[in-house]
């Protein structure tokens, strides 16, 4: 087992429970890479080891993934301690936290406990993002929004107003102003458009995601209930609370106002969702909240990169405004120096990467043991072609998820339809694939459904065109059996699967491909306990592919990964390259006036720097291809020398252009210039 130093395990030992001795809570402001997952599984295995009971932690976690992560760390904690107590192999069972999950996830479950005290149905459904956008477009039309000459904002801008009003708990015409000023001039529609939305929610027995926070907060904060949860749970961790909004701290002191029991862990340094309404300002004030003040262990000892590149992160930080918390230092004093490898464009980019992993490769290094990291997931799209022209197998996080391929969609449509049958948008996607079935036919139909009080039953005397009757009819028989639990939940998913097969078969060409991930999820679904807690699931954090949810592929599988930044949290790679860092992109365009926002693009550009153990690959192209610009079209942006290579920097880096040249003294002078600025300015002539 490895040893732990002695921040980590004070960390460990500190209890926060013993209301005798006073004790406050606890906040670890851990550093990249200072072995975060690491305490917080020991910490949780020693409470299991001390006698606590399991069904009285709670563990919230920023994406499920990290969660199982930390459950099964902990369990082989406990066993190699049992074992080394007993010297004889363990025969208990593993242990099982059952409270873990995201704070999405949590709030779900709490709601669908405490439903009967807050006059909310205990079976509602939980709507996706595209789910709710479709809602708001719906509503939109409804109230006559859209006709008007000017373009009233998108769907999508509508959900990112409404979640930024419910996360951040501001006014709506604060969130206009700071966030979206060119729709200040709809506040009153928008107000009106909210209102409508809320109201329809409830009519379909359905909260989105900032409902689950909304309405927990709320929860919180009626003492009757907050006691009763108080009083379920002894120790409560929280990772990754740097990433929390006001919203989800609200929840947290509701529920735990003394901090009796709580740890929160984090790092103010690697807070990078502020678009969720994230605010760093709740890990930096939460010792004050309590009384006496929350104890502070910090952690600082890097265990994954070597000191050059740790140099670069904390150098990076320190020109930073915030006064960040931790310098990370490394007992790896050498290692190989960063890099910063300018290109002429992204052609040059992806062949410089495929080069690089392939040397690796030949010395032994996997290619799962590399990266590539960037900002927006097109970024990697001249790569993932170079990539596949060579043959080289690579895997992508981030981007498009699985769940919103067409297919997985219509089937979890047909189980959340079955579920929940006033789920009117559920119901419409699934009419709409039967034949000669269109938006006129699917509203007489779920009307049909609403005068007969949602019994799935009487829809069999619904009128259907011809030609869908006999799968109408076999829809109807299943949407039912499903609903009243006729079948079990293990043969549900199985009988959805066979009528959505005529379905696939009827919609798509390329069915006998989407086939295999629909007979994958059949089998996925079995991963959980109940219909219910599959739906809310695998809603509030989809899987990328179902790869995520079938656990580690074989283990001779060998690809690269390609990631966003923000999806490579919590990970690590032996050598990392990191695609386009140049200004418009580290530091985003959007980012440049303003200073907060300046801030948590350093910190994104510090997450993706301290992701690499050995090397660390920066690349600089001169230009670099944008699809689809608004105004503009597909095109190639100048990138200019981002911002963040300061002099300071640059000194802890070794500067290089790839394909390698020779140059001379001259030369090398000007090239640590990087004087792209100039085309740039020249193009910038002719921008309308
Ligand atoms: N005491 C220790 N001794 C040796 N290695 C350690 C120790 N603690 C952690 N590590 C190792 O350090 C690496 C980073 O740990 P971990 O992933 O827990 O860090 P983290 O703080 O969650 O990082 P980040 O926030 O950057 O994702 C892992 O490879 C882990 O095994």
């Amino acid at each position: 087992m490895m040893m732990l130093n002695k921040e980590q395990q004070n960390a460990i030992e500190y209890s926060g429970s013993d209301a005798s001795l006073n004790q406050a809570p606890l906040l670890i402001i851990a550093g990249a890479g200072t072995g975060k997952t690491n305490t917080l599984a020991h910490k949780t295995a020693r409470l299991i080891l001390n006698g606590e009971s399991p069904e009285r932690i709670l563990l919230v976690t920023f994406a499920r993934r990290a969660a199982g992560e930390l459950s099964s760390r902990a369990n082989r904690i406990v066993e190699q301690q049992r074992v080394k107590e007993r010297a004889t192999p363990s025969t208990a069972q593993p242990i099982k936290i059952s409270w873990m999950g995201t704070f999405h996830s949590i709030a779900a479950r709490l709601l669908r406990e405490h439903a009967n005290a807050i006059g909310l149905e205990s079976d509602f459904t939980v709507m996706d993002r595209n789910d709710s956008a479709d809602m708001i477009d719906v509503i939109r039309h409804e109230l006559d929004f859209t006709s008007s000459v000017k373009r009233f904002p998108k769907k999508k801008t509508c959900l990112d107003i409404y979640s930024r009003c419910v996360n951040s708990r501001q006014p709506i015409e604060d969130v206009l102003d700071a966030h979206f000023p060119y729709c200040r001039q709809w506040h009153k529609e928008l107000t009106l458009l909210f209102a409508a939305y809320a109201k329809a929610k409830m009519e379909q027995v359905c909260l989105d995601y900032d409902d689950l926070l909304l309405y927990c907060y709320h929860m919180a904060q009626v003492p009757e209930i907050a006691k009763q949860v108080r009083e379920q749970f002894d120790y409560i961790l929280v990772d990754e609370y740097q990433d929390t909004n006001v919203l989800q701290a609200g929840i947290l002191m509701g529920f735990f106002p003394t901090g009796k029991g709580l740890t929160v862990v984090g790092d103010d340094a690697q807070s990078i969702y502020s678009f969720r309404a994230a605010d760093v300002d709740n890990i930096l004030n939460f010792p004050q909240q309590f009384t006496p003040p929350a104890r502070v262990i910090s952690l600082k000892q890097n265990y994954r990169s070597h000191q050059a590149i740790l140099d670069l992160s904390n150098a990076l930080l320190s020109e930073g405004d915030e006064g960040y918390k931790v310098e990370l230092f490394s007992d790896r004093k050498s290692g190989i120096k960063p890099k910063l490898v300018s290109v002429e464009d992204d052609t040059k980019q992806a062949e410089y990467i495929v080069e690089m992993v392939l040397a690796a490769r030949e010395q032994g290094i996997e290619l799962k043991k590399q990266a590539v990291l960037f900002r927006s997931s097109y970024h990697s799209d001249r790569l993932e072609l170079e990539l596949t022209r060579r043959n080289i197998p690579f895997v992508k996080h981030g981007g498009l998820k699985f769940l919103e391929a067409a297919h997985v969609k219509d089937l979890l449509s047909i189980l959340r339809w079955a579920d929940n049958p006033k789920h009117k948008i559920s119901a419409f996607r699934v009419l709409k694939l039967l034949p000669s079935v269109g938006p006129k036919i699917a509203e007489r139909v779920i009307n049909f459904l609403y005068t007969k009080s949602g019994s799935f039953n009487e829809l069999r005397d619904c009128p259907i065109p011809q030609l869908a009757s006999e799968l109408f009819q076999a829809l109807v028989k299943v949407l039912n059996a499903i609903h009243t639990n006729n079948i079990p939940w293990s043969e549900q998913v199985n009988s959805v699967v066979h009528i959505y097969k005529e379905l696939l078969e009827i919609n798509y060409d390329d069915h006998f491909v989407r086939c295999g991930d629909i007979e994958q999820m059949a089998q996925i679904s079995q991963q959980f306990p109940t219909r219910e807690r599959f739906l809310t699931e695998l809603t509030l954090d989809p899987p990328q592919s179902t790869g995520d949810l079938a656990g580690p592929p074989l283990i001779d599988d060998d690809f690269l990964i390609l990631s966003t930044v923000h999806s490579a949290k919590g990970q690590e790679w032996n050598n990392v390259f990191i695609l386009n860092v140049a200004d418009g992109n580290f530091p985003n365009e959007y980012a440049a006036g303003n200073k907060r926002a300046l801030e948590e693009e350093r910190r994104l550009l510090n997450v993706a720097i301290t992701r690499a153990k050995n090397e660390l690959h920066l690349m600089q192209p001169m230009k670099y291809w944008v699809p689809e610009q608004q105004r503009h079209g597909d095109r190639h942006v100048y990138g200019a020398k981002s911002r963040f290579l300061t002099e300071g920097l640059l000194k802890l880096i070794e500067t290089c252009h790839y394909p390698r040249k020779e140059l001379n003294q001259k030369e090398k002078e000007s090239a640590k210039l990087a004087i792209t600025d100039i085309k740039k300015t020249v193009l910038g002539i002719w921008d309308a």
